[in-house]
């Protein structure tokens, strides 16, 4: 059946609770590749005007470092089934790089990023509301390991983030959004309960079963 519109669903929560993890699990189990998923990250602001020290000084856990008036552009025109030209983040250097990814439009539209329920705008075009919820050890710990191991940086560097803005963001702007959730999924991506009955229901809202997110 053509749907006359893709169904968006959020998935929030902290640096390091395991939405990525998350997002691809529930992506896989959709061999017939229905879903494209949108990171709140690809749309953080360029900051090309910077030199690099200075966007070393940036806090990346402020809503306001995120260029939010394209990302809701972007997910206004997929869900006109309209193409779009995502930009691709480059944590190395903190900012965007050169490419752009075209994405074309699907039935479903993952939107995954530690601060999408923030907005209330991002909030409306939403059906399902998730919130990765994690405790602030396990996604310290987690982000450490990735953080030196992918994204080129220090063991002191990712302390002193976490200490100076991760955490105090996290407490004033992610931790309150999951009021907006409409499911809360502990501990992130080994949890296959969670994931197996999210997948579950986003086949029953495909297939047309489903009166609430139609
Ligand atoms: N349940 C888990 N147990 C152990 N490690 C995990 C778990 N979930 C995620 N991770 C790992 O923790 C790191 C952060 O997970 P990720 O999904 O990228 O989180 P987020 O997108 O919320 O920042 C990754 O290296 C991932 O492999
Ligand atoms: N240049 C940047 C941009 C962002 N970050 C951090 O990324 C975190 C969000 O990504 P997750 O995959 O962990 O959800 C966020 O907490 C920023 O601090 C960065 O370190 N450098």
């Amino acid at each position: 059946m053509k749907r006359s519109k893709p169904i968006v669903i959020g998935v929030a929560g902290g640096s390091g609770s395991g939405k990525t993890t998350v997002t691809r699990e529930i992506y896989r189990s959709f061999s017939d590749k229905s879903i494209t998923v949108i990171q709140q990250d690809a749309y953080y602001k360029a900051q090309d005007d910077k030199p690099f020290e200075e966007r070393l000084l940036t806090n990346y856990d402020h809503p306001l470092a995120f260029d939010t008036d394209l990302l809701i552009s972007h997910i206004q025109e997929l869900l006109q089934f309209h193409p779009i030209k995502k930009p691709v983040y480059d944590y190395t250097v903190h900012t965007r790089s050169a490419k752009i990814v075209p994405v074309e439009p699907k039935d479903v539209i993952i939107l995954e990023g530690i601060l999408i329920l923030e907005d209330e705008r991002l909030r409306n075009l939403m059906d399902i509301k998730v919130f990765v919820d994690t405790d602030s050890d396990l996604r310290i710990i987690r982000r450490l390991l990735r953080d030196t191991e992918e994204r080129g940086r220090s063991v002191e560097s990712v302390i002193n983030q976490y200490l100076t803005a991760v955490r105090p963001m996290h407490l004033q702007f992610v931790e309150p959004t999951k009021r907006y959730a409409d499911i809360i999924i502990p501990e992130g991506g080994k949890n296959s309960v969670a994931i197996d009955l999210m997948a579950t229901k986003i086949r029953t809202v495909l297939e047309g079963k489903d009166s609430q997110v139609l």
